[in-house]
């Protein structure tokens, strides 16, 4: 509860900073969707069965100590990202290009093309290993690595649109961070 309060408030007070005007209650990114409430109530639907069945399961400190320093990392990433992009970071995925929209290849964005999404990625998985969730754990990784391969894809369109061959060049470099997710084709 304590990690998906901070990552909720922190995604719309780094908005406030980075990017005031994109600023709104979506920006809490408090999804509605039916593929996110399901998410959460399956986990915690998973931790409150095994808790009260196989107790046993949920006493293992090492593995949770794992999902919390993953769930660390991730949210340290994902908001080195954020603060690294600036306002060209936006929780909507734009598809036309505003003017002041330049393409960010520096601090995180050196070492990943998509790193808000690496630390989002790992976050979700360690929210899971940290409650010793088995069904959750292998959940969330497909369908959080299943959203990002699409979504990298649809971005990268608009990005290779905007930016060209700077873009095409930057894909050459730098990988997605994301495993066996290497982005769009570009021939
Ligand atoms: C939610 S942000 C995610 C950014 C990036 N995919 C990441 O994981 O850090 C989506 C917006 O960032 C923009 N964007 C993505 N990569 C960028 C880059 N290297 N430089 C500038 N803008 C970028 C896209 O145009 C899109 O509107």
């Amino acid at each position: 509860m304590c990690s998906l309060s901070f990552f909720h408030y922190s995604e719309y007070l780094v908005t406030a900073i980075i990017n005031p005007r994109s600023l709104s209650l979506d920006s809490f990114l408090l999804n509605h969707s039916v593929e996110y409430t399901l998410a959460a109530v399956s986990s915690w639907l998973e931790f409150t069965v095994e808790k009260l069945t196989i107790p046993e399961l949920k006493q293992s400190s090492w593995l949770s100590l794992v999902g919390l320093l993953m769930v660390l990392c991730g949210e340290a990433l994902r908001k080195a990202a954020m603060l690294t992009a600036g306002s060209n970071f936006n929780h909507i995925v734009q598809n036309e290009k505003a003017q002041s929209h330049v393409l960010v290849t520096s601090g995180v964005y050196a070492f990943f093309r998509h790193p808000s999404y690496v630390g989002w990625f790992y976050w979700s998985i360690g929210t899971q290993i940290m409650l010793c969730n088995p069904v959750c754990i292998l959940g969330y990784t497909v369908a959080s690595w299943r959203f990002f391969r699409e979504r990298i894809e649809e971005e990268e369109l608009s990005l290779i649109h905007f930016f060209a061959e700077d873009y095409v060049e930057y894909k050459r470099r730098v990988p997605t961070g994301l495993p066996f997710i290497s982005g769009i084709r570009v021939n």
